[in-house]
């Protein structure tokens, strides 16, 4: 379960977030153990996140939204995958529908960036999905197994079997629509279809898949209730430690 905060809270709060997440994870009436906890904080926390899970030895991951395509050197404002993996962040977003979109990035960029992750060490969280229109004329499978393909294009299976997919259909992020269990379920197969065709059934079947657009608390059991759904990516919902705590604990919540 992995919590896109986006640009949201200053070092400060993040900090009293990973706190109360952390207390809200050691409620001993649920066992956390079953699920890997990320967040994904903006750059400027992860170093005070870094200082609070190591010090705390917390049982939370921490990762970027981005990453540069570039290693290092004259490019301002960008960020290398060597900082992020110096910060000990484990996993980095890319291809964001928002970064798409705001920063016009396309699959190649996004390419470029989910390799020079890997190649620092970390585990790429690759997103894709499709917008509404997409979505209305029926083509979302045939639309996101194109991202997939141009976004995973060079890798090895091995590396794909590390890496993580995200499918975050772009109608259902930050609108409180979220995509049914069985939508979710329809792309994400074939996107491990996809995977076990261009790669390899061993590298398909080790992929983890999320799903991302308005999950909560109350809707995440029956969308982690699908085959071919390993997690969520969740955004306004992770913000807060309660809300975020009861979708990591999605096993004990009722199916809808
Ligand atoms: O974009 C998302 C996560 O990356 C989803 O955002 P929301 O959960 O706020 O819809």
């Amino acid at each position: 379960m992995a919590g896109n905060w986006k640009m949201n809270l200053n070092h400060q709060e993040a900090v009293v977030l990973v706190q109360k997440l952390a207390w809200t994870l050691s409620d001993k009436k649920h066992d956390y153990a079953k699920v890997e906890v990320v967040v994904v904080p903006p750059f400027t926390d992860l170093r005070s996140v870094q200082t609070l899970v190591d010090g705390d030895r917390l049982k939370i991951g921490y990762g970027a939204q981005d990453v540069s395509e570039h290693d290092s050197g004259a490019y301002t404002g960008e960020i290398s995958a060597g900082m992020l993996a110096k910060l000990g962040c484990s996993y980095v977003v890319v291809g964001h529908s928002e970064r798409r979109e705001y920063h016009a990035e396309t699959d190649a960029t996004v390419n470029a960036k989910a390799k020079k992750a890997i190649a620092a060490g970390m585990t790429a969280i690759v997103c894709v999905g499709e917008g509404l229109e997409v979505r209305k004329e029926g083509r979302q499978v045939e639309h996101t197994l194109a991202q997939v393909d141009g976004s995973l294009a060079g890798l090895t299976p091995e590396q794909v079997a590390d890496a993580v997919v995200a499918y975050e259909p772009v109608w259902a992020i930050g609108t409180g629509e979220v995509a049914t269990p069985d939508d979710a379920q329809e792309v994400c197969a074939a996107i491990r279809g996809r995977v076990a065709e261009t790669f390899s059934e061993d590298a398909a079947a080790k992929l983890r898949i999320l799903y991302g657009g308005s999950v909560k608390a109350a809707n995440v059991a029956g969308i982690m209730d699908k085959d071919d759904v390993d997690g969520c990516l969740v955004g306004g919902a992770s913000l807060q430690a309660d809300e975020f705590g009861g979708i990591c604990r999605f096993y004990d919540m009722p199916v809808i």
